[in-house]
């Protein structure tokens, strides 16, 4: 049996345990207090972070917040645990990035940001050496997505498109915790200043679809992702889940577990 932990348990964790057989990993789960979910039997709840750092998991998967990732990523690297974090918009606060790089120097313990929502971040990486390269990330999704930030501006976008945001990815990330995580992605492989972002409801959008045009010396590329949306999370793509589970594989070097012909 493998411990992992996991703090958080909404869409993308219900997502993630169900990726494993239940007789292949003990999951420890770090909940808000007062939160009492149905869980698998292969999952137990932990209050603090302190029990999820005694239990030695091989890897922690953050699942939650950009808060969760504020006040339990440093303490986690810090211990040597490596981490796995979905909520990468958090970086966008330099201070807390520089945080938790120091946490993971001092930990020894890698923090891996997974590709989530998106695609082609290898490309962005490669061209993030070249000083003229441009990219812009266009975030589209249905207004379901996007109804409490539709009702507070007193817009609809029942019938026409509504571009809610441009500007930076630190500032989308910061803005729209819950749904611009990949915006921060894409700075991430690419560098924040080469970047813009546009943020749009659209009625038409068949699910959450994400656009990277990218321009550089090495030429252009364009990337489209349709996601279908997590049952669980309109907001979430689907393929975000499947993703982390990709990287807690890589990590882990799934020999590890026994993944019963499904690797
Ligand atoms: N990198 C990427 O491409 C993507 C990243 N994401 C991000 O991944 C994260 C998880 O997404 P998803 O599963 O869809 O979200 P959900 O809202 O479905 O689930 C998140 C769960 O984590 C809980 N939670 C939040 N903060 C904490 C905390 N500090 N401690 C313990 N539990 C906490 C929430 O509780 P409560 O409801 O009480 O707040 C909720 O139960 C989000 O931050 C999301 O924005 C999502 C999609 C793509
Ligand atoms: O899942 C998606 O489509 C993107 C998302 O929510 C995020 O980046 O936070």
């Amino acid at each position: 049996m493998t411990t992992l932990g996991l703090i958080g348990y909404g869409a993308i964790a219900r997502d993630i345990v169900s990726a494993f057989p239940p007789d292949a990993v003990d999951w420890l789960m770090l909940l808000r207090e007062g939160a009492s979910p149905e869980l698998p039997a292969n999952v137990s709840v932990v209050a603090r972070i302190e029990q999820l750092i005694e239990a030695k998991p091989l890897a922690v998967v953050e699942a939650a917040s950009q808060g969760a990732v504020a006040t339990y990523i440093p303490a986690l690297l810090e211990a040597g645990i490596p981490t796995v974090v979905a909520s990468v918009g958090a970086l966008a606060d330099a201070t807390l990035h520089a945080r938790i790089a120091a946490a993971g120097r001092s930990g020894g313990a890698r923090l891996i940001l997974p590709a989530g929502a998106l695609g082609g971040l290898d490309y962005l990486r490669a061209i993030a050496a070249l000083p003229d390269a441009r990219v812009r990330y266009t975030s589209r999704k249905p207004p379901t997505a996007w109804e409490a930030e539709l009702a507070s501006l007193g817009l609809s976008a029942e019938r026409d498109a509504v571009t809610l945001f441009e500007g930076t990815p630190a500032e989308a990330a910061s803005a729209y915790p819950k749904n611009l995580n990949a915006a921060f992605a894409v700075a991430l492989a690419v560098g924040a200043e080469k970047v813009t972002v546009r943020v749009i409801a659209d009625p038409k959008a068949t699910g959450n679809s994400h656009e990277i045009e990218a321009e550089s010396a090495a030429g252009t590329a364009l990337f489209s992702m349709v996601n279908a949306p997590s049952p669980g999370n309109p907001k979430t793509s689907a393929l975000t889940a499947l993703s982390l589970v990709a990287a807690l594989r890589d990590l882990l070097d799934m020999d590890l577990l026994d993944m019963g012909g499904r690797r």
